[in-house]
């Protein structure tokens, strides 16, 4: 988890969005999920959930932020989802106002609504005084959405089963991307149900993480890591978005080192050489008008819990 920090009765926690540096995908399972090898890695593009006490057995929340409106209704919220389980599970009294301040895109592939539920899972924790440990943390978090356990660690970590299985990763190096968002959302389980469409089970391979990924990263290596990256997502999301080849046309054209769909899309992330280069890209993509909103970030953007992983 990124940074937190309590001030009486309000705990504030800051969690990070995420890539998928490989997101490679198994055959669908019997319960209609996927498994997956991936790499997740956290940016530095980041939702802020403040968590304050309320009456006993009240949970609220309030958005706000650039995509605030795209945000469902507060009882879909998934950051209400995960303090309602945290307090059945573990405090039914308990009670607490959310305020989460978006910096992450809404359905951009990027696990906002994860984050958040992760953030109210440790924000709850500590304003109830629970401290559950980062073992029942990370139970929940898998309960409550695939990508869930990944906000919760932050980070990188290599991730298996639906992703919920997650092994910690040490980089000590940043990399340096531009994130290009699009004006409309992505549904996760439509990207999956098109990949069934365009593989039939028995043409799809047990997933595996590229060779040379691992070793890119912790080398530091840009051009070597850019060889790696993969999401077998890509195609089922530009067969439902034919726009986004564009947008990654242009990332080839600009000189990106690499470049690849985030998560389930539609947010695009191009990697570039170091942070100037980063900068100059952005510029690039600003001035030919492609996609929304451009964010120059670092990746891993923050470091999470300590020996949180399972094997
Ligand atoms: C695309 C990724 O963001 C990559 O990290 C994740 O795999 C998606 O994780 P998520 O949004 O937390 O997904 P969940 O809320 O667990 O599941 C939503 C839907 O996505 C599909 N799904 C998700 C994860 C997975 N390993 N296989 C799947 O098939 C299922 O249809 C599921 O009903
Ligand atoms: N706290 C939240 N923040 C953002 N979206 C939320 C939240 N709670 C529920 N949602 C809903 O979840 C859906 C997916 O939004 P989200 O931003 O999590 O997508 P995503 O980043 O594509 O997810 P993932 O990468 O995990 O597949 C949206 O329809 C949104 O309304």
């Amino acid at each position: 988890m990124a940074e937190s920090a309590s001030t009486g009765e309000r705990v504030r926690v800051r969690v990070p969005g995420k890539i998928n540096l490989a997101l490679c995908v198994g055959p669908r399972r019997p319960d209609g999920f996927h498994d997956l090898a991936t790499v997740f890695q956290s940016v530095s593009l980041a939702d802020e959930l403040t968590a304050t006490p309320a009456p006993a057995g009240v949970v609220t929340v309030e958005v706000a932020g650039a995509d605030a409106a795209l945000v469902g209704p507060a009882e879909d919220n998934l950051a209400v989802r995960a303090a309602r389980l945290l307090a059945a599970t573990y405090a039914p009294d308990a009670g607490a106002h959310l305020q989460i301040v978006k910096g992450i895109p809404v359905a951009g592939g990027m696990a906002g609504g994860s984050a958040d539920a992760a953030a109210a899972l440790l924000a709850c924790d500590r304003l109830w005084g629970l401290d559950v440990g980062t073992e029942a943390l990370l139970d929940l978090a898998a309960r409550l959405g695939s990508d869930v356990p990944f906000t919760a660690m932050g980070g990188t970590a290599v991730g298996h089963g639906r992703g919920e299985r997650l092994r910690p990763v040490r980089v000590d190096h940043v990399f340096h991307w531009v994130l290009v968002t699009s004006g409309t959302g992505l549904s996760t389980p439509a990207v999956f149900r098109r990949f069934d469409e365009l593989h039939p089970p028995q043409d799809v391979a047990d997933p595996q993480i590229p060779d040379g990924l691992l070793e890119a990263l912790q080398a530091g290596d840009p051009v070597a890591l850019a060889a790696t990256l993969r999401n077998d997502l890509a195609e089922p999301a530009l067969d439902l978005r034919p726009d986004l080849g564009a947008t990654l046309g242009a990332g080839t054209e600009l000189g990106a080192l690499g470049g690849l769909l985030s998560g389930s899309g539609p947010t695009c992330a191009f990697l570039a050489a170091d942070a100037e280069h980063a900068r100059a890209l952005a510029d690039g993509f600003r001035t030919r008008g492609v996609g929304r909103d451009i964010h120059v970030v670092e990746a891993p953007g923050s470091i999470g819990f300590p020996h949180a992983g399972r094997g």
